[in-house]
């Protein structure tokens, strides 16, 4: 059980520190944002606390739930034994219902970031797919960056159209009509580095249209391109 516990503080850290690069890459303001990750092996999350600064945020305060987004302060392993992480005094973000849904129905999935980007909440606002027009665009998300459907915050609704939108898409990042970006990786910070990719490219499409319209690219180049970034680059 010490190696429970030993995940369970590692993932608060790795959460807690996270945060830092939505501020450094400048992808959300004052709380509005955050990041989660699995405990691999538990049906456990965690997750930032809800309203806090993020330059307050320690890993202490990342809060732990089960994957229905209800805080867990610790597990019965039999015999009347208990392992106890505590928990802080303070709620897990307003938008834990929506990572929690994501966990339970993609297994795959380690990680879960929303922020509200500017240029990536943008589209959002506009419920209009990013095309895939920058290779940058193709190695990362393999296609466009899908639009998912408006839903209302704190229940599943925004989690069910997260796992709906990127069930059938290489994109680790979906734009919730009229809400902002939600982004997906195997940990939680594959899924911060989507979040920066998908800001990026939102702001480089729409600087692109200004100049006019951008210049398609073919869709077997795309999944050469995908194909590449996934299974060479960086090996
Ligand atoms: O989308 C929203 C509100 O519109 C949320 O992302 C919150 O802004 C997140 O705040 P925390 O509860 O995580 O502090």
């Amino acid at each position: 059980m010490s190696t429970l516990l030993e995940t369970i503080a590692k993932v608060r850290r790795e959460v807690c520190e996270l945060h830092a690069e939505l501020t450094r890459y400048k992808l959300v303001v004052w709380t509005a944002g955050n990041v989660s990750g699995r405990i691999p092996g538990y049906d456990l999350m965690v997750i930032k606390p809800s309203g806090v600064s993020y330059d307050e945020l320690t890993p202490e305060q990342m809060v732990v739930t089960d994957l229905y987004g209800t805080p867990v302060r610790g597990i019965n392993i039999g015999s009347g034994g208990t392992v106890d992480w505590g928990n802080p005094d303070l709620s897990p973000s307003s938008d834990t219902a929506a990572h929690a849904y994501v966990y339970r129905h993609m297994p795959e999935v380690g990680g879960v970031v929303h922020t509200h980007s500017t240029y990536a909440t943008a589209w959002a606002a506009r419920g209009e797919e990013i095309p895939c027009v920058l290779t940058m665009m193709g190695d990362e998300f393999g296609g466009p960056i899908p639009v998912g459907p408006f839903a209302l915050i704190g229940d599943d609704s925004i989690g069910q159209g997260i796992v709906e939108t990127l069930k059938n898409s290489h994109s680790p990042a979906v734009l919730m009509q009229n809400h902002g970006p939600f982004t997906i990786g195997k940990d939680a910070r594959s899924a911060v580095k989507a979040a920066v990719m998908c800001e990026e490219v939102a702001k480089t499409v729409h600087v692109s249209r200004q100049l006019g319209e951008p210049l398609p690219i073919d869709q077997a180049k795309i999944d050469s391109l995908y194909n590449r970034y996934q299974n060479v680059y960086g090996r």
